[in-house]
């Protein structure tokens, strides 16, 4: 049952005539499980298209071509990567984009010195694939604004002012897309063959599409149980990350997912995780803060955004990574199958 994870006409939310039992179908959703799915959401098809068929093209090259790929300084968040689990099987491929090329591009783009050395760790651009940088800039930033409308929903929905959320104009993202294998080992439960473990992002909100011929996303109800986000080709899943409900007090639930294997062809998505700008500090706002005190902290953005990396190594970090990293060099994990 995937009733609780609506499908919702954007466009339609945000008419000022919108229909009141769908903005609390968005209301409820947005309070319970954090994930919507919607359509109407204003991102040209051949924005997404240019996108996607890029990176599938990059990601169905040959192993040898991919290594190319990965980060010439063993940046986990720049290039291509595989995730294998603690057999050496392929769990996950991915391939991670920040916002800017490399710190020059930061600081033209505005961001102070400081910020911009988020950056050193260039970017990696297939050669195979010229019009892919242009491409990647455009998805990113249209997904940043269904992010900004889907915020000006949730405002709507919880009666604050459309403006109630900071998020602004000079938006920090991150963005990835992730391939999954086929899954060989039958008969298994969801449990046993997490591609993905249960988490949130760590975003305000992301912004995800999704390829495949099985619906492998779950998203976890407040009870516990889980749910499967169906792939519709005319939408987009948007998460409600950590910063918003941190923002909200607690009001609007954290999206906790996962990805489960199955499917005949390989599963595919791309996600851009939007926050403030990196000098936000993330507290409860005056529209939903309690007089009587807070069990959020605040988070720096800028601090959690330049502590990623060693925080993502310390957690999930193999030896032979650590070593690439602090030897500034590349880092391609073995894969037995
Ligand atoms: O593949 C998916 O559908 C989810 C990916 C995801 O949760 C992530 O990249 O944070
Ligand atoms: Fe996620």
């Amino acid at each position: 049952m995937s009733d609780d994870i609506p499908v919702i006409d954007l466009a339609a939310a945000l008419a000022d005539d919108a229909p009141g039992d769908l903005l609390a179908t968005v209301r409820r959703a947005a309070e319970t499980i954090g994930v919507v799915q919607v359509v109407y959401h204003g991102v040209p098809a051949e924005v997404i298209a240019g996108f996607n068929d890029g990176f599938r093209r990059v990601l169905d090259l040959p192993r040898e071509e991919k290594e190319q790929l990965a980060s010439p300084t063993g940046h986990p968040y720049r290039g291509w990567r595989q995730w294998p689990d603690d057999f050496g099987r392929l769990e996950l491929e991915r391939f991670n984009i920040g916002q800017y090329d490399d710190s020059d591009a930061a600081e033209a783009a505005g961001l102070s010195p400081e910020h911009a050395t988020l950056y050193t760790h260039a970017n990696v651009w297939p050669p195979q694939e010229p019009g892919l940088r242009v491409a990647t800039q455009r998805y990113q930033d249209a997904f940043a604004d269904v992010a900004r409308r889907v915020l000006g929903l949730y405002a709507r929905v919880l009666d604050v002012p459309a403006e109630t959320y900071p998020l602004g104009d000079d938006v920090y993202t991150t963005t990835v897309v992730n391939n999954y294998p086929k899954w060989p080992y039958d008969g298994a439960s969801d449990d046993e063959k997490l591609l993905l473990l249960e988490h949130a992002d760590s975003s305000v909100l992301t912004v995800l599409h999704q390829e495949g011929d099985y619906a492998g996303l779950q998203g976890r109800r407040p009870d516990g149980t889980w749910t499967s986000v169906p792939i519709r080709h005319d939408a987009l899943q948007v998460f409600t990350g950590t910063l918003l409900t941190n923002w909200t007090d607690g009001r609007l639930r954290p999206g906790r997912h996962r990805v489960v294997a199955g499917g005949t062809v390989t599963r595919r998505s791309s996600a851009v995780f939007v926050h403030p700008s990196l000098d936000t500090v993330v507290e409860p706002l005056p529209a939903f803060a309690d007089p009587d005190g807070s069990d959020f902290e605040p988070v720096s953005v800028w601090e959690r955004a330049s502590g990623n990396v060693e925080e993502y190594l310390r957690v999930f970090g193999r030896p032979e990574q650590l070593a690439a990293w602090r030897e500034n060099r590349p880092y391609v994990a073995e894969v037995t199958a």
